[in-house]
């Protein structure tokens, strides 16, 4: 049985205040009947706050992003054992963001596949295609490229530590969702490619998380489908009733 996971990625939202607030509204529900492991990324500056105020909550906490490098003169980065410092259990590497604002590579983001491995955490390793690959049909060339270069370098024992999110970037806080169909076929695609890749087991045991767009309305369609195994959401994750209602969508 494949581990549900709904995770919320907060983005640059959210100063402390805000982020607190939001926590104490999220405690309020109760999303133990949901059978879900619950995840949030809050910035980097809000981590350790969150960390100290989530009392006895089942809620995990992300990072958004991690340095690849351990410690020393990299003027604005956070080490992975920063991370580990203040609670973090999972951390988001490869999102679209990251891939296109900040220009990281595939081979950049396979170094810190690596190292976040190293430090014991859970990785949500982000793929996706753009529209116009989407529009000539490579998109499932695209996201088998992406997962060739950032993570299968890991064996096959190290790939119960992650998580594959698909994120179609024309669906990223555009309104315009994947259809439930396709997302499955994708989803399937992904786990045949971990199947070629590794083994059935590997392929049976990842879950693989849809992001883009997922709402309130839609989750429960989405989720449906027999090869996704969550989502990964971005703007509903910033009001706590939309995040629960999507989170007992399962
Ligand atoms: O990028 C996302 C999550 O990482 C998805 O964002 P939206 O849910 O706002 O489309």
């Amino acid at each position: 049985m494949r581990t549900q996971i709904v995770a919320g990625n907060w983005k640059m939202n959210c100063n402390l205040d805000e982020s607190l607030h939001l926590l104490n509204a999220l405690k309020l529900k109760d999303f133990t009947k949901a059978e879900v492991e619950v995840v949030i990324a809050p910035p980097y500056t809000n981590l350790y706050a969150i960390h100290q105020n989530l009392s006895d909550s089942s809620i995990k906490i992300s990072s958004q992003n991690i340095n690849e490098n351990e410690e020393g003169a990299y003027t604005g980065e956070i080490s992975p054992d920063m991370l580990k410092s203040v609670g973090v259990e999972y951390v988001i590497i490869g999102h679209s963001e990251r891939r296109a604002i900040y220009n990281e590579s595939n081979e950049l983001l396979a170094e810190k596949v690596t190292s976040a491995l190293k430090h014991g955490f859970k990785i949500m390793f982000c793929i996706g295609e753009m529209l116009d690959q989407r529009k000539a049909e490579k998109h499932f060339d695209v996201v088998k490229k992406q997962l060739e270069k950032g993570l299968f370098h890991l064996s096959a024992s190290e790939m119960k530590h992650v998580v594959i999110a698909y994120e179609p970037v024309w669906a990223i806080g555009t309104g315009e969702t994947a259809s439930p169909e396709q997302a499955q076929d994708i989803h399937q695609y992904i786990r045949q490619v971990l199947a070629e890749k590794y083994n059935q087991d590997v392929a049976e045991q990842t879950s693989i998380l849809y992001g883009g767009s997922v709402k309130p309305n839609n989750a429960r369609e989405i989720f449906a489908k027999k090869d996704v195994d969550g989502g990964l959401i971005g703007g509903a994750s910033l009001d706590a009733d939309s995040f629960a209602e999507i989170v007992m969508s399962f």
